[in-house]
This record gives structure tokens, sequence and C-alpha cells, in this order.
């Protein structure tokens, strides 16, 4: 067992705010002030160079006002089926409507919606197929998966202030689904290793674009769940040795798995890691934790890594070039509403890992931030 202190969970000491130059405060202010303004607003949208601009800047403005309505006519695609009907189409609104037990009028009314948001196309009037949005997220299984779970993050933001105000200390319907724990119950650890699974190959493509894993030994995945991360990178690395380590009852449900993978049963707040790896992954972990609890994960893989050792971490990262909305924007409020963890940058992590005693950390560039970035740091 690691000697561990309590945690504090004690947020971290703020740092006094610091106050912008008196320029950029005016400017800032100056420029909302015109944007907010119609007269700005209705003269701009008449000018000819400035008339995409601002007719963008209103879609987006819109989109914002919208957006839940619009990832609930996606969920209810997903939970009818529409995707993979009209892949098989084209189909027109009756047999829609008689697949799904909607009325033809219901079956109408998310036919046009999901056309409006490109998931479905009306190749001929009254006559429908799969849109381009809708081919790209059919072929997605973890987006999927991430679509059917979203009515327990949509319970729990269902009154945003509400959420904000209870300050994480209330159970709520994320902090039950991720219920983190030894004596977690298989059905209840099997659920949440499913949907992981469901994503991880996008991860895993992610990591080994970003980091050559064949150099190693053995590489052990911390919190690995059922393998899907080892799994994605057995048939790239032939000769590497592979190593989960996750909690008891969800590696009882880890089958399946390449004879060269070891299970290592056991919670990383109380045991030590296993030795003997000279690469430690972490996909997806850290930002489930908060930061007294990030460091002491961190400490444990610096003392179990070998001195040519490599930790490497792939996760969805705040800041992130193309898609800071999906940092603090979408993981910011689901891991609030999941009582635990935050979306951090590159740099967060970096000084993090420079606490745990590692001395050097590089992000390396991945193709498609939104679904991970990677660090990759040593002692
Ligand atoms: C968000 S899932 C990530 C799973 C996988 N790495 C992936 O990216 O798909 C977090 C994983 O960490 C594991 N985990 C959480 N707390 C743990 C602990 N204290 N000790 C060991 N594993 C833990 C969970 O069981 C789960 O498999």
């Amino acid at each position: 067992m690691l000697d561990v202190a309590p945690f504090t969970d004690a947020p971290p000491v703020p740092h006094p705010p610091e106050r912008p130059p008196e320029w950029r405060r005016r400017w800032t202010h100056w420029r909302n002030r015109v944007l907010g303004s119609p007269v700005f607003q209705d003269w701009a949208s008449r000018l000819p160079i400035f008339a995409s601009v601002s007719r963008r800047r209103a879609a987006s403005a819109f989109d914002l006002v919208a957006g839940f309505t619009y990832s609930q006519i996606l969920l209810a695609a997903v939970q009818t089926g529409l995707l993979d009907l009209l892949d098989a189409g084209p189909c027109n609104a009756d047999d829609i409507a008689r697949s799904t037990a909607l009325s033809h009028a219901a079956a109408t009314r998310l036919l046009r919606a999901a056309a409006a948001l490109d998931l479905a196309e009306e190749v001929a009037p009254g006559c429908w197929m799969l849109g381009q949005q809708g081919a790209a997220l059919r072929s997605n299984p973890g987006a999927l998966a991430m679509v059917a779970h979203h009515p327990l993050l949509y319970a729990d933001l269902s009154d945003p202030l509400a959420l904000l105000r209870q300050d994480r200390q209330e159970p709520t319907a994320l902090s039950r689904f991720w219920h983190y724990h030894s004596e977690t119950d298989g059905e209840i650890a099997g659920r949440y290793s499913s949907l992981m699974a469901a994503s991880q190959q996008m991860v895993a493509q992610q990591a080994m674009g970003a980091y050559a894993f064949d150099r190693h030994c053995r590489l052990l995945d911390i919190g690995g769940g059922h393998g899907a991360f080892v799994n994605a990178l057995a048939p790239a690395c032939p000769s590497l040795e592979l190593g989960i380590f996750d909690l008891p009852p969800v590696l009882s449900g880890a089958t399946n798995l390449p004879s060269r993978v070891s299970l290592h049963p056991g919670d990383f707040f109380a045991d030590a890691l296993p030795t003997g790896y000279d690469c430690i992954t972490l996909s997806r972990i850290l930002h489930d934790h908060d930061d007294d609890r990030c460091l002491r994960i961190l400490r444990g893989i610096r003392a179990a890594l070998p001195e040519n050792g490599r930790l490497v971490i792939a996760e969805p990262m705040a800041g992130a070039r193309g898609a800071k909305a999906m940092g603090d924007a979408y993981f910011g409020l689901y891991l609030w509403a999941m009582n635990s963890g935050r979306p951090r940058t590159p740099t967060e992590y970096g000084e993090m890992l420079h606490k745990a005693g590692f001395r050097h950390w590089q992000q390396k560039r991945t193709a498609t931030p939104v679904i991970a970035s990677v660090i990759v740091s040593s002692y």
C-alpha cells in the first residue's frame, strides 16, 4: 500500500485576479457596445463587406440559444434508430412513422428537423435518406453511445444554476453513474466501462498517431477499463507486453484479451502500481479527478516508472486549438455535474507533472484535438 495522507479536497488557493491593461478594458467595453447595438447590427447586415460576417455571427448566436434543442433532436434520432432507417432508405414519412411508433405528423416533424441539422436529406419530395452529418455520426459508435448517455447529463443540467450552487456537494445523476469504487457492483462498472470502450478506438488512434509506442517493451494502461486501449494498440505493436490496472469489479469484466495482456486489479489511490513497465498510459483518467487526487496518481506513476520510462497522457484538454468549446464548456460542465475533476490545459498538466517529480514533458500534436490531446513525460 502507498503511504497516503487523507485527501484534502480543498479547492486550490485562488491567485488574486490580474487586472487587464486600461486600453484592453476600454477597447473591450467599446467593442461590445458596438456589437450589441441594434443600429450597428442593422447597418452591418446591409453593408456588403460586413454582411457575411454579420450573418455568421447571428447564426452562431442562434446556435448558442438553440443548442440544447439541436442535441435533443439528435437524441431522438438515435433513440428511434432514425439514422439506421435512413441509411437503409430511401424512405418516406409513413415508413419512418411505422418503424419508430410515431404518428405521421411527428415523424415528418422529426425528419424535417433532422434534415435542417444535416442528419437527414430530402433526396426527392417526401423521400428521405441519410444526410452528411448523419453519415459521419452513424459511423461513430463512440459518439452515438455518448448521445444515448446524455439524458443523465441533461437531467443534471436542467437547472444549471442550481447545479452550480450545489458546489458539487449533492449526488447527481452523473456522479451515480460514474461510481468509481472497489466495492462498486460489477453491473455498474460494466455499464460505464462499455460506454468508455465504445469511444476508446478514437482516442487510441489519436495517441498512436502522436506517439510511437512500439519503442517500448512493456506498457501498462492505468484505468484501462475492459482493455479497449491495449486491444487497439496490440496489432500495431506485436512485440509489446501489455498490462491493465483498474478496479477489481472492472477487471472482472475484461475478457477476450490477447494472452500477452496482464491484469492488475487495484485502486490507484490506495495501492502501489505494478513495476516493470517502461511505458505507462493514462487515457481519459486525470480529467475525472480533482487536483490533489491527480497529483497522487502522478506520484504513484513516478514511483513505478523506471528511469528510461515514459508516461503518456491522452484525453480531451482545455484550450485545444479549434476545440475550445469542448474543453471548458462541454467537459467543464460535464465534470462539474460528475462532482469530480476538471478539464486542464497542457500547461496545467505540465505544472502538475513537475510537482509529481517528472522533469520533462512535451505536448504531441494530434490530428483531432476535440477527441484527445497527448502529453509525453519522463524523469
Ligand atoms: C473514464 S474511464 C476511462 C477508461 C479508459 N481509460 C478509456 O479511456 O476508455 C476511468 C477509468 O478509471 C478507472 N478508475 C477510477 N478510479 C480508479 C481507481 N481508484 N483505481 C483504479 N482505477 C480507477 C475506472 O474504473 C475506469 O475504468
